[in-house]
């Protein structure tokens, strides 16, 4: 049987990932901006390979957001990002950039890399940048390496990236784990939303969104449906009688059984009170019909217990198609009417009677 609607962590995480990747489009534009212009700087300064070393990661970045405009892949734009990102700071290092202050713009890069990738991947990329920058830091002499520094910026370079990069570590930590419990509690809020808490059925306002949803399927591709409104007999005598905890444990009970006999498509819930709904979807009047009937057998056979009673318990039902109504409106009140007609037959029985082919007993009277 279907469980009460909820959104799932997968949704709010798309979700998520759709607002990380506007950003990230918003963050690549500025960088192409925020490159150019440095490299105009460094071009006037004479630092000509240098302003070519950045316009031509500010082309590398605008590819990428071509890239993710045509491919839509939110990953693959987070790791091109985070490439180009790196291949600059790993320039910067080797080359000192404008007046040996390259390095410095690595500091940008531990909260970025939390940021894009998980706290794993992030620690793994980090480590190996601080592998790059130590063998830049301690072999001057290695190709491509044009800049010198000094032993105690090298130092004071690594203490405040370390300090810096375990700052973001924790932070992030932190975001995430706040993160997971508010998206815990989403959850937990939505299905509670959507559950009659007595019975773990879907609740009313769960009901009408299913029947909204299922109604407009059967507009658009014609998929019948049918309902089944349920009402357990004399209810109010079980609770005069045993008490309002005999009439809950009958309650449960009752949805038990209702969620054994239905199939994983339909949807049962609380109407309210004593009144249940079943959502039958691409089942025809007479499907609805005979599976209301063997829920009816079912539950006048059933030992309804509390503590050490047994408790007469028996229901009605009426039953209606949506090929015999033009709105759920409709629907509901026809249900309605074949529900008051089958009380008014006596009870324990299921409107409308039909009789079918070949059989002696009306279909919807006791056996
Ligand atoms: N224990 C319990 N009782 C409930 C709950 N909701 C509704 N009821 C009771 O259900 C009873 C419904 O009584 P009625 O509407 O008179 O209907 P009935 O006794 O079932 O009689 P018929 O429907 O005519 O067969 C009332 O006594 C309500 O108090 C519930 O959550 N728990």
């Amino acid at each position: 049987m279907n469980q009460p609607q909820s959104i799932s962590h997968q949704a709010a995480g798309a979700r998520e990932d759709a607002q990380v990747s506007r950003l990230l489009t918003w963050l690549s534009l500025a960088a192409i901006i925020f490159l150019v212009g440095i490299g105009l700087k460094a071009w006037y300064s004479g630092h000509t390979l240098h302003a070519w070393v950045l316009w031509s990661c500010s082309v590398l970045v605008g590819l990428n957001m071509v890239y993710f405009a045509l491919s839509g892949n939110g990953a693959r734009q987070k790791g091109g990002l985070i490439v180009v990102v790196g291949l600059l700071f790993a320039y910067l290092i080797a080359s000192g950039g404008e007046s040996n202050t390259g390095p410095l713009w690595f500091y940008v890069f531990p909260p970025l890399l939390f940021f894009l990738t998980s706290l794993k991947a992030g620690t793994v990329v980090l480590l190996i940048c601080y592998l790059v920058a130590a063998l830049v830091f301690q072999f001057p002499d290695l190709p491509f390496v044009t800049a010198e520094y000094s032993s105690d910026f090298k130092i004071r370079f690594f203490a405040t990236l370390t300090f810096e990069s375990i700052f973001c570590f924790v932070l992030e930590a932190g975001r995430l784990r706040a993160r997971n419990e508010l998206l815990e509690l989403v959850v937990t809020h939505e299905h509670a939303a959507r559950t009659d808490e007595l019975t773990g059925l879907s609740n009313r306002r769960d009901m009408q969104h299913r029947l909204a949803s299922e109604f407009s399927r059967y507009q658009r591709a014609g998929h019948h449906f049918s309902i089944v409104l349920i009402d357990l007999d004399l209810f109010k005598s079980i609770n005069d009688e045993y008490g309002h905890d005999a009439g809950d444990a009958v309650l449960r009970q009752f949805s038990a059984l209702l969620r054994d006999i239905v199939r994983q498509t339909d949807v049962a819930a609380r109407w309210g009170g004593e009144e249940f709904l079943l959502l039958l979807p691409d089942t025809s009047l007479l499907q609805a019909l005979t599976l209301a009937e063997r829920l009816r057998a079912e539950v006048a056979q059933a030992p309804f217990r509390f503590k050490s009673h047994c408790l007469p318990v028996t229901i009605s039902a009426g039953v209606c198609s949506i090929a015999k109504a033009a709105s759920i409106d409709e629907l509901l009140k026809q249900a309605d009417l074949n529900l008051y007609n089958a009380k008014d037959a006596g009870r324990n029985r299921i409107a409308p009677r039909v009789r079918s082919r070949g059989e002696d007993h009306p279909m919807g009277s006791p056996a």
